[in-house]
């Protein structure tokens, strides 16, 4: 019997990668629920007056619900999308109070109520939602993003940004970068020598994968093909990461507890492979450390990788081996997705205007030195189109379209009471589409974001709540600069190097922009181009 139902349980899991195939597991379970809800709404009629109004306390407003459901049943496979649609259908633009089966969210939709978020309660709103996955696979979490707002987090995200990730570190890894480009380059030259196309979408997936190696390590994962083995893995939690937990939504499934097994079992699958993985690495490291310390030579810039970084700070940190492991697992898990995505929607959007695509060749080949194959971190300097081209596809398709908070006070927004321990959603795909802020909002104009555009003043770095890519205030994007040089460097080599076609018998015209939500969102499709040598 336990075993059909965790194997039947298992098949839903599959399934319950969206929001709406929820409904699958839901149609069995309705009348069950039914019961459970009216006894829990009898419960509450119970109580005192007083008490539910304090609870109800100018609560933000809310579409109408259905019984055990809630709005559960709006939410479709894109979750920003539909909350978008229904945050402009009922006029709730700034906050609005949903009921996904049992758990209240609230959805941020506007710059103004970003911002009283994000930065004037920056405080109540900084924790995070609890994951069950992130707490087997990230220790704890031990780890920045998905840790809960408190002495652990302040000081790990101190670590990453005074150790890991600062300007000077990000700066240090250049030549990494340079590289890595060059090797990818060389790559597309052979295929373009073959007349073929190329994956775009896997091989910029391949070259932030091997700058986050080089970053954590030291060195790329290719020999033998554990790169690929890296990329699985990286897969395989990450969408483990962004399933849901059926029973935070319905806490009385808890009480059989199948679902949380099948989950549990999963996520300890994938930290056990962690494990394996960066115990040897850091082991490695430490005995390459020891090495060093003894023969009283300097460390080479070899040894500067993000590994000897965290087991040099170990004991000033009091780090344990898994809080250690925890910091270096966000690397791969909030550097490499990002990047890459933002990468492959910038080109898909570059070929559907070929016009754009030739103004900004036209700036990075000014910028080059005649006749250099390669364009280098110094020739980005003055690059102002090919920094609007890549705002604009952030603006269109922030690739973490919904910032996830947990609020651990309760505070009044706009007259309306958000309490204590609710989930909040800022929607920041709504944002950078919101026609109040900006003109022709659903269209890719880079010229936006320079010179006269009326959002040339707009930067990425969390000062302006109607453009939220990297999010902003104490739980922002902690790596901006590391993201963002190695998409600049990529791009602008991409389109100094080749011309770009589409394969045979298909137009630009084809190119579709659909998303797949998760841990971050992909375009759906993969991107074949046929590259053309031009230096
Ligand atoms: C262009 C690529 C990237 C984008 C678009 C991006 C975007 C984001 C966003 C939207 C958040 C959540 C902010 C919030 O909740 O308010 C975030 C968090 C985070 N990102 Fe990035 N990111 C990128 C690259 C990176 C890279 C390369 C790293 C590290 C190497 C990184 C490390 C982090 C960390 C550690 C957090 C958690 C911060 C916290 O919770 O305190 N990100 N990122």
């Amino acid at each position: 019997m336990s075993i059909a139902m965790a194997s039947l349980a298992q098949q839903f899991m599959l399934e319950l990668k969206t929001p709406r195939s929820w409904l699958l597991l839901l149609v069995p379970l309705f009348l069950l629920l039914v019961r459970y809800s009216l006894s829990t709404f009898s419960a509450k009629r119970g109580r005192p007056r007083q008490q539910q109004a304090s609870d109800n306390h100018h609560p933000p407003p809310s579409p109408p619900a259905l019984p055990v459901l809630g709005h559960l049943h709006l939410v479709g496979s894109l979750p920003h999308v539909s909350l978008r649609n229904l945050a402009r259908e009922h006029g709730y633009d700034d906050l609005m109070l949903l009921r996904l089966g049992a758990m209240p969210v609230v959805v941020v939709s506007s710059p103004r109520a970003a911002e009283a978020v994000l930065r004037t309660h920056d405080l109540a709103f900084a924790s995070r939602p609890h994951s069950l996955v992130a707490e087997i696979v990230l220790y704890g979490p031990s780890d920045i993003g998905f840790a809960p707002y408190g002495e652990y987090w302040r000081q790990a995200r101190k670590l990453v940004t005074t150790h890991m990730l600062t300007v000077k570190r990000v700066q240090s890894l250049r030549l990494a970068r340079e590289e890595e480009v060059s090797f990818v380059m060389a790559k597309i030259g052979e295929t373009a020598a073959a007349g073929a196309a190329v994956d775009m979408s896997d091989l910029l997936g391949s070259y932030i994968n091997d700058l986050a190696c080089r970053a954590v390590m030291g060195k790329s994962f290719r020999s033998k093909g554990r790169d690929k083995l890296l990329r699985e893995l990286i897969e395989d939690t990450s969408s483990l990461l962004a399933g849901f937990n059926v029973e935070e939504f319905f806490p009385f499934l808890a009480r059989f507890g199948v679902l949380s097994k099948v989950v549990r079992a999963k996520s300890e699958r994938v930290r056990r492979r962690w494990n394996e993985l960066l115990d040897s690495l850091i082991e490695d490291h430490e005995r390459k450390y020891v090495a060093v310390a003894a023969s009283e030579s300097d460390p080479s810039e070899d040894d500067d990788d993000f590994i000897h970084v965290v087991l040099s700070v170990r004991q000033e940190y009091g780090l344990t081996s898994e809080q250690m492991k925890a910091i270096l697992l966000d690397v791969f898990f909030a550097g490499i997705g990002t990047s890459s995505s933002v990468l492959d929607f910038t080109m898909a959007e570059l070929m559907r205007r070929p016009h754009l695509m030739e103004k900004l060749r036209a700036e990075v080949n000014s910028s080059v030195p005649e006749g250099l194959e390669l364009v280098s971190e110094a020739d980005l300097a003055d690059m102002a189109y090919l920094r609007a081209v890549i705002k604009e596809s952030l603006r269109l398709h922030p690739v973490v379209p919904l910032l996830p908070h947990f609020s651990t006070a309760s505070c009044s927004i706009d007259g309306h009471t958000v309490p204590a321990g609710l989930r909040v959603l800022v929607n920041s795909w709504a944002i950078g589409r919101n026609a109040r802020c900006w003109e022709d909002a659903e269209e890719f104009i880079p010229e936006r974001f320079i010179g006269d555009g009326g959002a040339a003043h707009v930067s990425f770095k969390g000062s302006d709540f109607q453009f939220l890519p990297f999010g902003s205030g104490r739980r922002m994007c902690a790596g901006v600069n590391f993201g963002i040089a190695s998409v600049e460097l990529m791009l602008a080599n991409l389109v100094h190097r080749f011309d770009w076609e589409m394969p045979e018998g298909k137009k630009r015209g084809d190119i579709d922009m659909s998303e797949v939500f998760g841990l971050v969102v992909n375009r759906k499709h993969k991107l074949l181009l046929v590259p053309k040598l031009r230096v």
